[in-house]
C-alpha cells in the first residue's frame, strides 16, 4: 500500500455520476442503486454519443432530484443552444480544452452550473485546478487522456490517487478516470473524494451499460472501503 493519508471520513459518503447513458433501463439502474448524477455526452466520435432527440427523451423521464449532466467537448454556441433548448439538463460538463474565460462564458450565456474536466497526469496539472475553480460550480478530475486517443475522456484509464490525497478545493469536486467496482472505494480512501464519476468501467463494451456493473459501482462507492 502506498504511504499517504487517508481521509477515513469520506467513506460512505460518495454521491455518484454515471456517465455516457444510452438507454433507459440503465438510468432506472443507476437511479435504483442510489446514483445522484447521470450523464448524456454530445460527441459524435464517442461509441456512447447521443442525438439531441435521444438525450430529450430519456432526459424527460428522469426523476426529480437527479441531476442530468451535458457532456460536451469544445463546443460553439450553437451547439450549446441546441441541446439546452430541447434537453431539460442541470449541468454542463465541459470536457475538451475550453480555457477558463471560456467556462466563464458558458456559465453566463447558458444559466446552468458547470463542471469542468481537468485532465491529470502528474504534479504539474494540479495548478490549473485553482484557475478553472475560480470559473466553474464543480471540478472533474480525470485521467488526462494519451496524445493519440480519440476521445478526451471516458478512455477507462486513472491517474495516480495519491496525487491528490489530502489536498482540499474550495468547490466541489468529482474523481473520474478508470473507475470499475473493484477499485472505486481504494478510489475514494486515497483520494479522499466525495464525488466519484465513471463510464467505461460499468460497461460490458465501448458505449454498452452494464445494469449489474452499475449497481455493483454505486454500492462500492457509497459503502465505502472498510478494510481497504
Ligand atoms: O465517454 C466518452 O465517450 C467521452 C467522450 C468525450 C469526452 C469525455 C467522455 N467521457 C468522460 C466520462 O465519461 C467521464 O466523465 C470520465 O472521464 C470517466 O470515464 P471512464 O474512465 O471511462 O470511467
Amino acid at each position: 500500500m502506498p504511504t499517504v493519508a487517508i481521509d477515513r471520513n469520506a467513506q460512505g459518503l460518495a454521491r455518484v455520476k454515471i456517465c455516457g447513458l444510452r438507454k433507459a433501463e440503465d438510468i432506472a439502474a443507476a437511479v435504483e442503486a442510489g446514483a445522484r448524477y447521470v450523464g448524456f455526452v454530445f460527441f459524435p466520435k464517442s461509441p456512447r454519443h447521443l442525438e439531441i432527440a435521444e438525450a430529450r427523451e430519456l432526459a424527460q423521464e428522469v426523476e426529480p432530484g437527479i441531476a442530468k449532466v451535458g457532456l460536451v467537448v469544445n463546443p460553439s454556441d450553437e451547439l450549446l443552444t441546441e441541446i439546452t433548448e430541447a434537453v431539460p439538463l442541470d449541468m454542463i460538463q465541459l470536457h475538451g480544452s475550453e480555457t477558463p474565460e471560456r467556462v466563464s462564458e458558458i456559465r453566463a450565456k447558458f444559466g446552468l452550473p458547470v463542471m469542468k474536466a481537468v485532465g491529470v497526469a502528474d504534479a504539474a496539472d494540479l495548478p490549473k485546478i485553482a484557475d478553472y475553480e475560480a470559473v466553474a460550480d464543480q471540478i472533474l478530475l480525470d485521467a488526462k487522456p494519451p496524445k493519440e486517443a480519440e476521445l478526451p475522456g471516458g478512455n477507462g484509464l486513472s491517474f495516480d490517487w495519491r496525487l491528490i490525497a489530502g489536498r482540499k478545493w474550495e468547490k466541489p469536486w468529482m474523481l473520474a478516470g478508470g473507475l470499475t467496482p473493484e477499485n472505486v472505494a481504494e478510489a475514494i480512501l486515497l483520494a479522499g473524494a466525495r464525488q466519484v464519476d465513471v463510464s467505461s468501467g460499468v460497461e460490458s463494451a465501448p458505449g454498452v451499460k452494464d445494469p449489474e456493473k452499475i449497481r455493483a459501482f454505486v454500492h462500492a462507492a457509497r459503502q465505502g472501503a472498510d478494510g481497504a
